[in-house]
């Protein structure tokens, strides 16, 4: 059975594909998982092999790849000195008891590093969380783990495989609430909870091309759709008349209009919540005559069917360009639905949108993923 992906149709756009110049090293976010190696030790931290599903699944070491860099490798070894003299057990499947999950560490191109460890409170009581709280800090500042010379620690208890931060709140355990990076000339200001792309250099890259593409100028309005820290918007933003960012987390939002405020940039205003509800309201308040680009960076599962409404039905966007690191599955179905005919049952009813060109950025080199922007117009 034959059937086409976006992928099949790419190699006759690309004009070209911009290799990025780190590519060993880079990722500036990783997330280390906690479970049994393959000699059997639970406390052992690093990436999972195998499935759920086989039941097969080993946590093996990570330090070797080579996208992980060096600090990393150094917390991940720490953190493991620190569970293997831990009088608790890590959690490894949470009906299963158990309390150490996993560990996030961020870094910023000067080496400030935050790491986040998340536990499974279980029945603990406030006084023997604190405990755990105390001996984890302790072995960060005064321990072995000092030489890993943390800018912040943060702990996080969760009952769940992922919490927001509204969910669980990021408690700082010692150090700076934030770490901060430059990044296209801006000073940019980064939360535990706000999305980051993991790789500086190759997001300055995406957001060149995406400013390449967009054509933006000052008679135009830029919208940035799951805009996270803003950084589409920001790094944009001297060139519109106007910048609207919308984004579902709060802290995100508020690192988009610290990052502003600093960079005296006065033209961007961001919205905190889901696009599906803000779009359709915000773009009813904007006067059609001024030429809108779009630019929507969803998640994984792609943008909800109103956002895609608002768009096609707004007679102001006619540029929209949709960056997405996964091209296939749910954003295949936002392809169909900004390109197919005008269609009344779905309420699309303006033109369709044509897709124009596809343009690939190595964000993530040694994996088989990267990042594709593609340029649609109506
Ligand atoms: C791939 S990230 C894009 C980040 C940003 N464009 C950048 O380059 O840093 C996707 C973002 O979409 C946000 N998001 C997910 N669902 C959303 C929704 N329904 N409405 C608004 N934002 C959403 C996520 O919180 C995340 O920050």
């Amino acid at each position: 059975m034959f059937s086409l992906t976006v992928f099949d149709l790419l190699p006759s756009f690309f004009p070209f594909c911009p290799l990025q110049p780190i590519i060993n090293g880079y990722r500036n976010k990783s997330t280390f998982s906690v479970n049994q190696s393959p000699d059997g030790n639970p406390k052992t931290v690093g990436y999972y092999l195998g499935t759920w599903r086989d039941g097969n699944i080993v946590c093996v070491p990570c330090t070797h790849l080579k996208n992980i860099p060096q600090k990393h490798s150094q917390v991940v070894q720490y953190y493991e000195v620190f569970l293997r003299q831990s009088s608790v057990e890590p959690c490894l499947l949470f009906h299963e008891g158990g309390h150490w999950c996993e560990l996030t560490i961020q870094t910023n191109s000067q080496g400030h590093t935050m790491a986040i460890v998340t536990f499974h409170p279980q029945e603990l009581s406030q006084e023997e969380l604190c405990v755990h709280k105390v001996t984890l800090k302790d072995f960060f500042t005064k321990g072995p783990g000092a030489v890993c010379e943390l800018t912040s620690l943060y702990f996080q208890e969760s009952t769940m495989s992922r919490c927001s931060h509204q969910q669980s709140p990021y408690q700082l355990l010692f150090g700076e609430p934030h770490i901060f990076e430059d990044l296209l000339g801006l000073k940019i200001l980064i939360s535990p909870d706000a999305f980051f792309q993991i790789n500086t250099a190759g997001a300055e890259l995406l957001y060149q091309t995406i400013g390449e593409l967009s054509v933006v100028n000052s008679s135009t309005i830029l919208l940035d759709i799951c805009c996270g820290m803003g950084m589409i918007a920001l790094s944009l933003g001297q060139r519109a008349s106007q910048v609207l960012g919308i984004e579902l987390v709060e802290q995100a939002v508020e690192d988009a209009r610290w990052t502003a405020a600093f960079n005296g940039i006065a033209n961007c205003e961001f919205h905190a919540g889901r696009a599906e509800k803000i779009l359709p309201q915000l773009l009813k308040s904007q006067k059609d005559e001024k030429l809108t680009v779009a630019v929507v960076n969803p998640s994984c599962d792609g943008l909800h069917h109103q956002v895609v409404q608002a768009i096609r039905n707004c007679r102001a966007i006619h540029t929209l360009l949709f960056v997405s690191y996964k091209p296939h599955g749910e954003s295949t179905r936002n392809f169909i639905e900004f390109c197919c005919p005008p269609n009344s049952a779905k309420k699309l009813l303006d033109e369709p949108f044509i897709l124009r060109q596809a343009v690939p950025v190595d964000l993530f080199p040694h994996t088989p993923h990267c990042e594709l922007v593609l340029l649609f117009t109506q």
